[in-house]
């Protein structure tokens, strides 16, 4: 069926950049990332506030480069920490933006998203759409179950990618994403690893306060005992402790940088707690995936790494040399977002996919 041509802006808000894009359709027609001082940033209190000042850079970014937005038919922005739902596109609602601005389920970039798009798209009368957010939660009831029996185990991982580059395998290998078992491994600032069943992710870490693999900053499952201790000992208000979690633990706490390829470096040249560090992350990693393989009972079509570090072949290697055994390796480096947030509005545009409404 030939799709009708629907001109769509994508907004991904970082925590220092807000990244843009328009579509048409699914096809880029002009990217651009928006880098944001932190002094700019330090003017506002809550991460919802900057919402006017984002609006502002993304509407001066597009008129600098010439794009005249009358004529879109959407705005598409990343879903952030909302009530748990199930994954599909979601039209902007009231009782969404509420959530995002309060931050329901915590603190992201992401959480701008929804009520940027809504702002831009209400003045423009013509919808605004999340997809995917980070709450996606489809989790079989036995992936909830913590051990600890006033704690459940939630879902907050790389929704967006992680189902874009599923999608993306499913089709390349003639399948639909409801026809395929996966294990996606998303690496990048948060390392999440995604069981995909039949187009369900039915297990997954959480990667902002939970559990999994640590990552470039996350601390992902620390000892329980210990860190009670450290919450106790005095030393750290409850903020200090989540933001030591979520900002200043994996390889920024071991290693000072957040960046693996100067991580890389220090290795060839001989530091052997780099190499050590290095080499733990990729082994956790490597751990999480063969948890997932358990939880699919060994019946995996391929394993997919994803994110920025899965740009690094000795990084992919030191993973692969654990898991290779499993099933076939699929490496597609990067986040693909912008491609994600505006593939997932143009399916409901053209009538492909029925639009979500978040409600509760
Ligand atoms: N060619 C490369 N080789 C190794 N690591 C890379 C390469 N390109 C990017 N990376 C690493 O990817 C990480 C950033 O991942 P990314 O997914 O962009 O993070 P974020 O979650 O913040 O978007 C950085 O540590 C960076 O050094
Ligand atoms: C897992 C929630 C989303 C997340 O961690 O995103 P970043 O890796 O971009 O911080």
């Amino acid at each position: 069926m030939q799709r009708q041509l629907n001109r769509i802006l994508v907004i991904n808000p970082a925590s220092t950049s807000t990244k843009i894009g328009v579509f048409d359709n699914d096809l880029l027609i002009m990217e651009k990332t928006i880098q944001h001082t932190l002094n700019e940033l330090s003017a506002f209190s809550s991460i919802a506030d900057q919402h006017l000042f984002r609006k502002k850079t993304i509407l001066e970014s597009l008129d600098e480069e010439g794009m005249n937005i009358s004529n879109l038919a959407a705005v598409c922005g990343r879903g952030g920490l909302l009530r748990p739902i199930e994954g599909g596109t979601y039209e902007v609602n009231a009782e969404m933006i509420e959530d995002l601005r309060v931050g329901y389920s915590g603190q992201h970039a992401s959480n701008l998203g929804g009520i940027v798009a809504h702002e831009i798209a209400d003045a423009l009368n013509i919808p605004a759409f999340i997809v995917d957010p980070v709450v996606v939660d489809e989790l079989d009831p036995v992936a909830r179950i913590s051990g600890f029996s006033s704690i459940e185990r939630k879902s907050i991982f790389h929704a967006l990618n992680q189902k874009a580059v599923a999608r993306h395998y499913a089709k390349k290998v003639g399948c639909s994403y409801e026809d395929v078992n996966l294990i996606v491994a998303h690496m990048g600032s948060g390392i999440t690893v995604g069981v995909h069943q039949s187009g369900r992710v039915i297990d997954v870490n959480n990667g902002l306060h939970g559990d999994g693999p640590f990552s470039l900053e996350r601390a992902g499952t620390v000892p329980a005992g210990d860190l009670v201790e450290l919450c106790f000992s005095g030393q750290f208000s409850r903020h200090e402790i989540l933001k030591k979690l979520v900002k200043n633990s994996g390889l920024v706490a071991y290693l000072e940088t957040n960046d693996v390829v100067k991580v890389e470096k220090r290795i060839l040249a001989g530091d052997k707690i780099a190499a050590l560090i290095y080499q733990a992350m990729a082994y956790q990693i490597a751990k999480e995936i063969g948890a997932a393989s358990a939880v699919l009972k060994g019946q995996v079509d391929a394993i997919i790494l994803t994110g920025g570090l899965a740009h690094g072949n000795s990084f992919v290697e030191a993973i692969s040399e654990r898991v290779s055994w499993i099933a076939d390796i699929e490496i597609q480096p990067g986040e693909n977002e912008l491609q994600a947030l505006a593939e997932g509005a143009a399916r409901v545009l053209n009538g492909e996919e029925q639009v979500q409404t978040y409600s509760f």
